[in-house]
């Protein structure tokens, strides 16, 4: 039983996931593990080829390794509404004119899927999408729409370009009456089984972190500010917009998303929600 070598544990390189990672050193009891701190589609591929044993991915990436992964509960990243940093930014509002052509970025899994649905489901059509860095100028060079997400899409959001913007969050909140998980954090299964106790550390970790950000947001807005601009009133905003602990209205979400991308044929097959056995509760 378990692992002779340090525990990796993949880290969301956005401000979205600071409530959930920050202070995660001082909280953890482990003392043999690595962070590593990666935009989504790079910790996507880093926990599915085993080069991760436990990380913050995109939800869609579970959906599509679901067998081989199991989800740490209480622990999410998502909204009931408004996101703020997964952003569509169109050239013509889109009641006037659907777009042909969307650059998405090459960092995202989930939004790219909900984009997806809601072109497909909501508006009723089938755009050409190109993959591209998430720079906006040159994104809309030969495009009719960006999707960007994170801290560039927040960057993004808080210049005066005259486009059409729509926050994913809210349209699927206003389409679906529900929530939307965009991020969860998902563990090896073959490590979890192996060594329980090193997953339950980490999960403890990630728990006894965020529930110290929860009431201690003033120095991640400190933070924010300065590394990426803004001020504090848009960042207390910001994190008290996202929802970090994939309650059930959350989960409800997550499952009819995951419905959805089945029926379009964006996932092949359904997906069940596995927990990690929390071992303290045993
Ligand atoms: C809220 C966000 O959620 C995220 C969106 C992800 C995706 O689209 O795959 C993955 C992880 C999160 O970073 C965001 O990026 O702004």
């Amino acid at each position: 039983m378990g692992i002779k070598r340090p525990i990796t544990i993949g880290r969301i390189d956005y401000a979205n996931a600071w409530p959930l990672f920050h202070q995660f050193e001082e909280h953890a009891s482990i003392n043999s593990y690595e962070v590593i701190s990666r935009v989504p589609s790079v910790l996507n591929r880093m926990l599915h080829n085993g080069e991760l044993d436990v990380s913050a991915i995109s939800s869609f990436s579970y959906g599509q390794n679901a067998n081989d992964y199991v989800l740490l509960p209480q622990l999410s990243v998502g909204s009931v509404g408004d996101v703020n940093s997964i952003l569509l930014f169109l050239k013509e509002p889109i009641e006037r004119k659907r777009p042909e052509r969307i650059a998405v970025t090459t960092t995202s899994a989930t939004s790219i899927n909900l984009l997806k649905m809601i072109m497909m489901m909501r508006f009723e059509c089938t755009p050409e999408y190109v993959s591209a860095e998430p720079v906006l100028d040159s994104m809309l060079e030969t495009t009719d729409a960006a999707l960007i997400i994170g801290d560039p899409a927040i960057q993004a959001s808080w210049k005066n370009h005259g486009l059409h913007v729509i926050d994913l969050g809210r349209l699927w909140n206003e389409w679906t009456g529900l929530g939307m998980t965009y991020a969860v954090v998902a563990a090896r299964k073959q490590v979890a089984d192996a060594a329980p106790e090193a997953i339950q550390a980490v999960y403890e970790a990630l728990i006894a972190s965020k529930q110290y950000n929860k009431t201690h947001l003033e120095p991640l807005i400190t933070i924010a500010c300065k590394q990426l601009g803004g001020d504090s009133k848009y960042w207390d905003r910001y994190f008290h917009s996202l929802q970090y602990d994939f309650g059930s209205k959350l989960q409800e979400g997550l499952r009819l998303y995951f419905r959805y991308a089945k029926q379009l044929g964006l996932l092949s097959h359904d997906v069940e929600l596995t927990f990690f056995e929390d071992q303290s509760a045993q």
